[in-house]
C-alpha cells in the first residue's frame, strides 16, 4: 500500500531496484520500497527539487541552495531500524552519511551524476561541476537567468543546460566554456537532454514546444508544438526516434521525432505529472542513462501511484492513500440540508496527533486560510508528527471538484519559519534627483509621483504573466479580502509562494524597486497581478488601509505599480485630486506615496493618510489590462504575513 505523506509531494524518483523516493515540500525525502516499507529518511532545509540514485548513494538538490550526496543503507538495516523505532520515526541520516555541496547562491534545481563528478544547476544562473567529495571543480557561467537543468552527454565531454533566459547552452565540460547557444524558444527552457548518441538535443519550453536540435551545428531541426501548454520535460527514446513530452496540464504526448507528428496523447491527471514539473523524471527515470521504457513506466507508475489515493479530500499533489502507520485519513463529505440551499462542504487536512500549543497556532491559520480559500464550510486539521515549527512550509490544499463541487481553484498557503519581523530603520523616500538619475520622469512634483518607462523588459512581462496565468481568482478588497465587490471587478493572482521569493526574475525586479523606494523585499506585499477584461474596473479608493496602521508592518505608505500591456482603449489609472491620468504602457511603472510626504521624510509613518492619493482604474473598453501592485510598508510585511500574524 502506498504511504500517506503529511505534506505536498514535490517529486518522486524511481531506482532500478524497486525503490521510490518521495520528497515533500517540507524538505523531507523518504525512500520507500515499492512494497510500502519505509527505508530511509533524508532532510534538507528546503524543498527537494531533484533526486538521482547511484549504486549505494542518493544525490539530491534543494531549494536550500545545496545538493547532498547521501549513503543509502542496505534494506536489511533499514528494516531493522524500522522495527525498533516504529514506522514514521525512522531515524534521520547522521551527518557523516552525507556530503553537502555548498556554493550556489540560490536554489539548486537539478543535480545529477557525471563520471566521478556531480553536476548541479541553480536559480543563480550557473551550473557547477563538483567532485564526489563535494569539492567544486568548475562553474559554468553565461546564462542571463536561472538554470533549470544541466546534464552530461553520454560520453561526458559535454554539458547541456536549460535556462529561464529562453536558451539552452552546450558547454565543454573539461574547460567550462560555452560552445553553442541554442536560441529559438519564446519562453523559459525547462529541460534539455542529449540523445544517446550525442547527435541531437531535445529541449522543452514554457512556450508550449519541444525542439530537436543538431548538437553539432546548433540548428533547430524540428519543433513539436502544442501552443498554450507549457512543457515541463521532454525525453528521447534510446534511438531518438520517439519523443515523450509532459505538459503543465497533466497531459503527456508521444511524438515521431522524424516527422514531428503526434503519435499518442495520454490524458493523465495533473497531479502525476506535477511530479515531473521541474523535470524530475528527467533526472530520475528518463535521462538517457535509463531506458525510455523505464521513463514511460515511471510515468505510468507515478500515475498509478497518485490514482491510488482515496477519493476524498485532496491536498494539492500530496499523496493521500492508505497509510502504513495509521495516520488518520483525511476525509471530505458533502451534506445538503435542503434543496437549493448551498451545499455544506467539509474538508479535512491530513491529520496527526502531536499537537502542541505552538503548532496549533500555526495550524489554526492554515485552517482559516483553507476555509477562506476553498469555500469549504468546515475544515478540520491537526498537525502531523513530522511538523517542525522552525522549518518553513508550504501548505498546498485544494478541495476536489468531486464531491466538493463546485469548488475549483488551487490555493497555497505559506507558513515559513517563525522569526521576528525585522523593524529596519528606513531612510525615507529617495529625493526626486536620485530618482531622475535612475531614469524616472516626474508626473507630479509635490508630492513626488514618478514614472519609469520600460521598467520591465518584454521578457519580464511575459514571465510574470506566465507565472500568474493559473493563479487568478476574483479580486478582493481590503484586509477582510472581501471578494466579488462591485467596486473592484477584476481578477487577482498573488505571486506569494515561498519559492516566488527566490525566483530569479522576481528577485531582479524587486532589486530595482528597492533602488527606487529604498525598501527591501520584506517591506513589500507580494507581487499582486491584476487582470481586467472589457468593462472591468476598480472604482475610486485609497490603497492605504487604516486597519494596517496598528499592525507590525504599518500601513501601505506607498504603491509601486507596473503595467504589463498596452490597452487598446480604456483602463487608464486616474488620480482625480492630483489631476493626472496614466495610460497603460507595457513595462511602465509608477511610484506614488499614499501618506503625507513631509511626514514620511521625517520618519513619521502614522496617521498620515493622504486622501489626495485617491485613484481608480477606469473600465477597460477594448482588450485586456494586466497590472502589478507592490504595496510598500515602513516595516517588515512578509515575515508576519507568512506567519499568518497579520490578520
Ligand atoms: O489598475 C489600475 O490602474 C489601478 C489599480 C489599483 O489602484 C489597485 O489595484 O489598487
Ligand atoms: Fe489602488
Amino acid at each position: 500500500m502506498w504511504p500517506q505523506h503529511p505534506y505536498a509531494v514535490a517529486l518522486a524518483a524511481f531506482s532500478s531496484d524497486s525503490r521510490v523516493l518521495v520528497a515533500t515540500m517540507d524538505g523531507t525525502a523518504r525512500l520507500w520500497h515499492v512494497s510500502g516499507q519505509l527505508l530511509q529518511r533524508f532532510q534538507h532545509r528546503g524543498t527537494v527539487t531533484s533526486a538521482e540514485f547511484s549504486k549505494n548513494e542518493l544525490l539530491t538538490g534543494s531549494w536550500d541552495k545545496t545538493a547532498k550526496i547521501w549513503k543509502l543503507r542496505s534494506p536489511k538495516a533499514a528494516g531493522l531500524a524500522q522495527k525498533v523505532l516504529g514506522c514514521f520515526s525512522c531515524f534521520q541520516q547522521s551527518r557523516d552519511d552525507c556530503i553537502t555541496l555548498e556554493g550556489h547562491q540560490h536554489a539548486v534545481l537539478s543535480a545529477c551524476y557525471g563520471p566521478n563528478c556531480v553536476l548541479t544547476a541553480s536559480v543563480d544562473g550557473t551550473a557547477k561541476i563538483w567532485d564526489r567529495r563535494g569539492v567544486l571543480e568548475q562553474t559554468l557561467q553565461g546564462h542571463a537567468l536561472g538554470v533549470f537543468s544541466a546534464s552530461f552527454s553520454a560520453d561526458s565531454r559535454l554539458v547541456l543546460t536549460a535556462s529561464w533566459d529562453r536558451t539552452a547552452k552546450i558547454w565543454d565540460a573539461a574547460r567550462g566554456v560555452c560552445l553553442k547557444t541554442l536560441e529559438g524558444h519564446g519562453l523559459a527552457v525547462r529541460s534539455a537532454l542529449f540523445s544517446k548518441d550525442g547527435a541531437a538535443v531535445l529541449t522543452a519550453s514554457d512556450d508550449g514546444s519541444a525542439k530537436i536540435w543538431n548538437a553539432g551545428s546548433g540548428a533547430c531541426l524540428r519543433t513539436l508544438a502544442r501552443p498554450g501548454h507549457a512543457i515541463r520535460v521532454a525525453v528521447f527514446s534510446p534511438d531518438a526516434s520517439v519523443v515523450l513530452t509532459s505538459f503543465d496540464d497533466g497531459t503527456a504526448q508521444l511524438w515521431d521525432a522524424g516527422t514531428g507528428l503526434c503519435l499518442q496523447t495520454l490524458k493523465g491527471q495533473v497531479r502525476p505529472l506535477l511530479a515531473m514539473r521541474r523535470g524530475f523524471l528527467g533526472g530520475a527515470g528518463v535521462s538517457q542513462r535509463t531506458s525510455p521504457v523505464a521513463g514511460t513506466l515511471a510515468t505510468a507508475c507515478l500515475m498509478q501511484f497518485f490514482q491510488a489515493q482515496s477519493p476524498v479530500c485532496l491536498i494539492e499533489d500530496r499523496l493521500i492513500g492508505p497509510s502504513p502507520c495509521q495516520v488518520t485519513k483525511a476525509g471530505c463529505t458533502t451534506e445538503s440540508s435542503a434543496p437549493k440551499k448551498p451545499k455544506l462542504r467539509r474538508c479535512a487536512l491530513p491529520t496527526g496527533n502531536d499537537v502542541t500549543p505552538a503548532r496549533t497556532l500555526v495550524l489554526k491559520q492554515a485552517v482559516k486560510e483553507c476555509k477562506r480559500l476553498s469555500g469549504c464550510a468546515a475544515v478540520t486539521a491537526q498537525v502531523g508528527r513530522d511538523f517542525l515549527l522552525d522549518e518553513p512550509y508550504d501548505w498546498h490544499f485544494k478541495t476536489r471538484t468531486e464531491p466538493c463541487e463546485p469548488n475549483s481553484g488551487f490555493r497555497s498557503l505559506v507558513l515559513p519559519k517563525a522569526e521576528a519581523p525585522r523593524r529596519t530603520a528606513w531612510p525615507g523616500p529617495a529625493p526626486l534627483a536620485e530618482l531622475w538619475a535612475m531614469g524616472a520622469e516626474t508626473v507630479l512634483e509635490d508630492p513626488p509621483v514618478v514614472r519609469f518607462e520600460h521598467f520591465l523588459s518584454d521578457e519580464e512581462v511575459a514571465y510574470v504573466k506566465h507565472m500568474a496565468s493559473n493563479r487568478f481568482e476574483k479580486s478582493s478588497v481590503g484586509m477582510t479580502y472581501e471578494t466579488g465587490t462591485s467596486s473592484r471587478t477584476s481578477e487577482t493572482a498573488w505571486l506569494s509562494r515561498r519559492e516566488d521569493n527566490l525566483d530569479a526574475v522576481l528577485v531582479n525586479i524587486t532589486a530595482r524597486i528597492t533602488r527606487a523606494t529604498r525598501l527591501g523585499n520584506e517591506n513589500m506585499e507580494p507581487f499582486q497581478v491584476v487582470r481586467y477584461q472589457v468593462g472591468q474596473e476598480f472604482q475610486g479608493h485609497q490603497d492605504y488601509l487604516d486597519e494596517q496602521e496598528s499592525q507590525v508592518c504599518g500601513g501601505r505608505i506607498g504603491t509601486f505599480f507596473m503595467y504589463l500591456n498596452d490597452v487598446p482603449e480604456g483602463g487608464q489609472t486616474h488620480f482625480q485630486h492630483w489631476n493626472f491620468t496614466i495610460t497603460p504602457r507595457k513595462g511602465l511603472a509608477i511610484l506614488w506615496w499614499n501618506v503625507n510626504y513631509t511626514k514620511l521624510q521625517h520618519g513619521d509613518f502614522r496617521n498620515g493618510k493622504n486622501m489626495d492619493a485617491w485613484h481608480q482604474s477606469l473600465p477597460v473598453i477594448e482588450g485586456e489590462k494586466w497590472v502589478v501592485n507592490r504595496w510598500l510598508h515602513p516595516y517588515d510585511f512578509l515575515t508576519p504575513y507568512h506567519q499568518g500574524r497579520l490578520r
